[in-house]
């Protein structure tokens, strides 16, 4: 691989710099453990929330590495490199380079990577990751697995992420615009996304569809398809995290890159392929003009591929990491997930909340109304992104009908 503009330092060079110091050449040191690994974070932006994003990203890559024999990581905005050492260790990648625009970072990630691993499987840059990018795609050095943990929409760094990445490659891209992606900021999810999103009650799901959305659009431009092994949402940020399976040519379907219909008056959702465009309506029969309202085009599809997460859920528990609290987490996210990967489950959840105001019902236990969607033949989960909400294929009015029965004593037929 040719170097880039900044040489890393080796080993031998670095500690000989810093001979007293090790692990903690700066000023201020700041240790933390992540899955074993005690590191600095210095004065690196760090956030020890988004660990569980990033026990996602080491399983893919781990799995990604079984099945394609070697692994080349560009971890594009690393901090303290914490992603970059858990690659390494973790997932076994064979090469890593991390790349941080603040220099002022670089000590820090010098040592916590030289901790891991020798410095002959990883280089450390300054750039600006956009510039990173392209001088990679330029060079013909294209990477298994970037990883663009940005602050802020992550749609600037997608074509040239996507230029950069090889074909059945990986791409982990962020977003931490909460704002375009709750419909408050219409014309800047267009912007960003190409994506007119107007305030939806799912609006976190709308958030993931809509980064997903964005790198559908930027990937056909460039002759690629894209699709989401697993999509994350976390409050704690908020944070839209998706992980993509770049593929070749162009998707040979635009059925999942559609719109979306939410009505105000019964609180039902539907998507619209492009053709059914002229004809949105209601089954209420509420019309276009009225209180129906229409966000896209964004990814309609599913949200996750079950069987990547089955294998992440196993590698998890070979690892051993599902045994302590955290684990349970983790196992509790992933099975969320692979419920929710039901492709009978279409956009969207019903919050609880909506359906107790829409029928003016103290509400049961939400596994009380699953286990009667159910009965009634709907698909039904839990969301991993608002824990008081269903995933369901049953409308909202049939929802209601339904949580008002199952509040009636029995024997007791409803009265309409
Ligand atoms: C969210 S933090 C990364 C955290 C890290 N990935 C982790 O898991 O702890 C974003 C990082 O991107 C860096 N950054 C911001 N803009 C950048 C840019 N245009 N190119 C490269 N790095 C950038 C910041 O210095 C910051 O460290």
């Amino acid at each position: 691989m040719s170097s880039l503009s900044l040489k890393p330092l080796s080993f031998s060079t670095y500690t000989s710099l810093n001979p007293k110091r090790n692990l903690q050449p700066h000023c201020k040191s700041h240790y933390q453990t992540e899955r074993g690994h005690q590191f600095d974070v210095g004065d690196t932006f760090f956030r020890s929330e988004s660990a569980t994003a990033r026990d996602l990203g080491v399983l893919s890559a781990a799995l990604y590495r079984k099945t394609a024999g070697s692994l080349r990581v560009l971890d594009a905005m690393c901090g303290c490199g914490i992603r970059s050492l858990r690659y390494l260790a973790e997932a076994e990648a064979d090469f890593v380079v991390a790349n941080d625009a603040n220099v002022d970072y670089r000590e820090v990630i010098l040592g916590n990577l030289s901790s891991v691993s020798s410095s002959s499987r990883w280089e450390v840059n300054h750039l600006p990751a956009t510039r990173l990018l392209a001088e990679c795609y330029v060079r013909k050095d294209y990477f298994d697995l970037i990883d663009v943990d940005s602050f802020g929409s992550g749609s600037s760094y997608l074509r040239v992420a996507l230029d950069a990445v090889k074909l059945g490659g990986l791409l982990y891209i962020t977003s931490t615009d909460g704002l375009s992606s709750g419909g408050h900021r219409p014309q800047q999810s267009l912007a960003a996304y190409g994506a007119y999103v107007q305030p939806l009650p799912y609006c976190n799901e709308i958030g993931l569809r809509m980064l997903i959305g964005g790198a559908v659009r930027e990937a056909s431009v460039l002759g690629y398809h894209v699709v989401p092994l697993f999509s994350y949402y976390s409050y704690h940020g908020p944070v839209f995290r998706v992980l993509l399976q770049v593929k070749r040519g162009k998707s040979p379907s635009s059925r999942y890159y559609s719109f979306i219909s939410y009505c105000n008056q019964c609180g039902n959702s539907q998507a619209f392929s492009w053709n059914e465009l002229g004809e949105i309506s209601c089954p209420c029969s509420t019309n276009v003009s009225r209180s129906l309202m229409v966000s896209g085009p964004l990814w309609t599809g599913p949200l996750h591929n079950a069987r990547h997460l089955t294998e992440m859920m196993s590698l998890a528990e070979r690892w051993g990491w599902l045994g302590d609290a955290e684990g349970k987490n983790l196992e509790k996210l992933l099975k969320l997930m692979i419920d929710e990967s039901d492709p009978k489950l279409p956009v969207g959840y019903l919050n609880a909340d909506e359906i107790a105001s829409r029928g003016k019902l103290n509400l049961p236990p939400l596994s009380a109304i699953m286990n009667s969607l159910h009965e009634e033949g709907y698909a039904v989960s839990r969301s991993h992104i608002a824990s008081s909400a269903i995933k369901t294929d049953c409308p909202m009015v049939e929802c209601v009908r339904i949580v008002k029965q199952l509040q009636q004593p029995a024997g007791m037929s409803s009265c309409h």
